[in-house]
């Protein structure tokens, strides 16, 4: 881009962004490879955060709270901010607080969160072309190619990095992107605090394809001298985090369901989210020692702050609710076996109450085993409730008709080939076919296409129930479709 020429744009920095996806083709490649990640991945973060101006040692100043796991990273981090921010609203303490997630739901600047809201566009724009031009400079200093610069996720961890130091934020909570070890947010030398949420089996071809590697991996963001909390594990990988932390002489607690959650309005009200809550409330306690706030570190009686913080949390694409209409969408972005069976157990609770149609719309376009975890959603749905559904829309996560997507969710990651054939979602259908005859099946070619559809099954006029789940791309891009028309919709929390 010509600096000169006009003063760059919030979609100019998202069109750059997207330029920095790795691409369906590389991935192809490496998958071929059977590319794991290496070390090299975080050296270079380490480079490009001095390319920066930084050393890594300034992270140290962020108090940060780190948070690995397979499910719930996301959901912790949100019930840590949310307990900070409560005391920040009373107390003034932290001073400021920044929140790092993945992905985003509707928008990027999502995932770079200070004292809860997303960074605004300005922000994101200025923030995003002080880190661009810093890199770009610094390689022709270096006598480095200005082109090459750090893929998507890794460009905007960075970026969060440098928004959190210029601001000034006393804490940063960190989700982890992929695995820990080797995942571009573990250059930070000394957290506040280490989390790790419930583990179960993803990523196999980064990670490796039993629980003990991946809880391997995990551990990478233990260290020295920084105290770190669990949650109950499955013993093959409670044993690895046990010898990872003795290696790494990190003192590490299994943090139980806290009794005094039970009085406490956790949504959804299931036990996998008090496990969340439970973790939030410890790492909570720990960073705010480190702050020098003397709170009571029991879990039987937590302070109202705490309690503030847990209910009011907001956390969208996971166990939502909104009602247009006559319909009823349950949205929920889980894309594993373990956070599916978790997601339809919430849906299945909540539709067995109720007798209207019921309607799916399913998607999971990266290389993970949508068959695999289609026949998850059937089951939990089939055997543990005995609910059926009358339609079952398989479509790609293509945001509108037309193959347009909202330019937050353009994904170059997935082949454009099998996208126009609509390959994965006729295979979906047929699977769904063979598993239930008497649902309508149907392959469409955007998440638009599905939602028209659902509206025109009964003409709009009869009451409805839709599952939508598998991916977060298909739950952000509902989301976005659903409320870009002009239906009122009505919003609730799970229960
Ligand atoms: N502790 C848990 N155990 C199992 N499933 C969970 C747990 N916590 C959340 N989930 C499910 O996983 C979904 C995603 O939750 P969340 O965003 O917190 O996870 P994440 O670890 O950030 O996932 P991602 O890898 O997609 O970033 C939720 O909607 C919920 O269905
Ligand atoms: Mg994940
Ligand atoms: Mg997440």
């Amino acid at each position: 881009m010509d600096q000169t020429a006009r003063k760059p744009t919030y979609d100019d920095a998202l069109q750059l962004l997207n330029s920095t996806q790795t691409g369906f083709k590389v991935l192809e490649e490496r998958r071929r490879l059977c590319q794991k990640l290496d070390g090299s991945a975080v050296e270079q973060m380490r480079q490009w955060i001095h390319r920066l101006g930084y050393a890594t040692g300034d992270l140290n100043r962020l108090n940060i709270v780190h948070v690995a796991g397979t499910k719930g990273k996301g959901t912790t981090c949100a019930f840590v901010n949310s307990i900070l921010q409560k005391y920040h609203q009373s107390h003034g303490i932290p001073r400021k607080i920044g929140l790092y997630t993945s992905p985003h739901l509707v928008a990027v600047r999502e995932r770079i969160r200070i004292n809860s809201e997303p960074i605004s566009e300005e922000q994101f724009t200025t923030y995003f072309f002080e880190v661009w031009y810093a890199l770009e400079s610094s390689a022709i200093r270096e006598g480095l190619d200005p082109a090459l610069k750090p893929s998507y996720f890794r460009f905007l961890t960075l970026m969060s990095f440098h928004v959190f130091l210029r601001e000034n934020a006393e804490v940063a909570i960190y989700e982890v992107g992929v695995g820990g070890e080797l995942d571009s947010t573990n250059i930070i030398e000394q957290p506040a605090v280490a989390g790790i949420t419930s583990l179960g089996i993803d990523h196999v071809a980064t990670l490796g394809d039993t629980i003990d590697k991946i809880a391997w991996h995990k551990t990478g963001i233990f260290k020295n001298g920084c105290p770190a909390f669990t949650v109950q594990q499955v013993p093959e990988a409670m044993q690895v985090l046990e010898e990872r932390a003795i290696e790494k002489r990190v003192k590490l607690a299994t943090v139980e369901i806290s009794p005094s959650l039970q009085n406490i309005d956790i949504r959804p009200a299931e036990d996998f989210q008090r496990k969340n809550a439970s973790l939030a409330v410890k790492l909570s306690f720990t960073v705010l020692k480190k702050l020098g706030v003397a709170t009571e570190n029991s879990l039987k009686e937590l302070p109202e702050h705490f309690v503030h913080g847990l209910e009011s949390v907001v956390w969208r694409g996971r166990c939502e609710t909104l009602i247009s209409g006559q319909q009823y969408w349950y949205l929920d972005g889980a894309h594993t076996e373990e956070s599916l069976e978790v997601a339809c157990s919430w849906f299945g609770r909540i539709s067995k109450e109720k007798e209207f149609p019921r309607v799916l719309i399913f998607n999971q376009q990266s290389t993970r085993d949508a068959v695999s975890l289609l026949k998850a959603v059937h089951h939990a749905i089939y055997h543990h409730f005995k609910l059926s559904f009358q339609h079952a829309l398989f479509c790609t996560n293509i945001t509108h008709k037309g193959n347009s997507y909202k330019v937050d969710f353009v994904n170059r990651n997935t082949n454009p080939d099998a996208l126009q054939s609509l390959q994965l979602q006729k295979e979906l259908a047929a699977v769904w076919h063979d598993m239930d005859p008497n649902t309508e099946v149907a392959a469409l070619p955007s998440i638009e296409d599905a939602i028209d559809h659902v509206r025109n099954i009964y003409g709009g006029g009869r009451e409805t129930q839709i599952l939508v789940t598998g991916s977060f791309h298909l739950v952000g891009g509902a989301l976005s479709v659903l409320e870009g028309q002009k239906f009122a919709l009505a919003r609730s929390t799970a229960k």
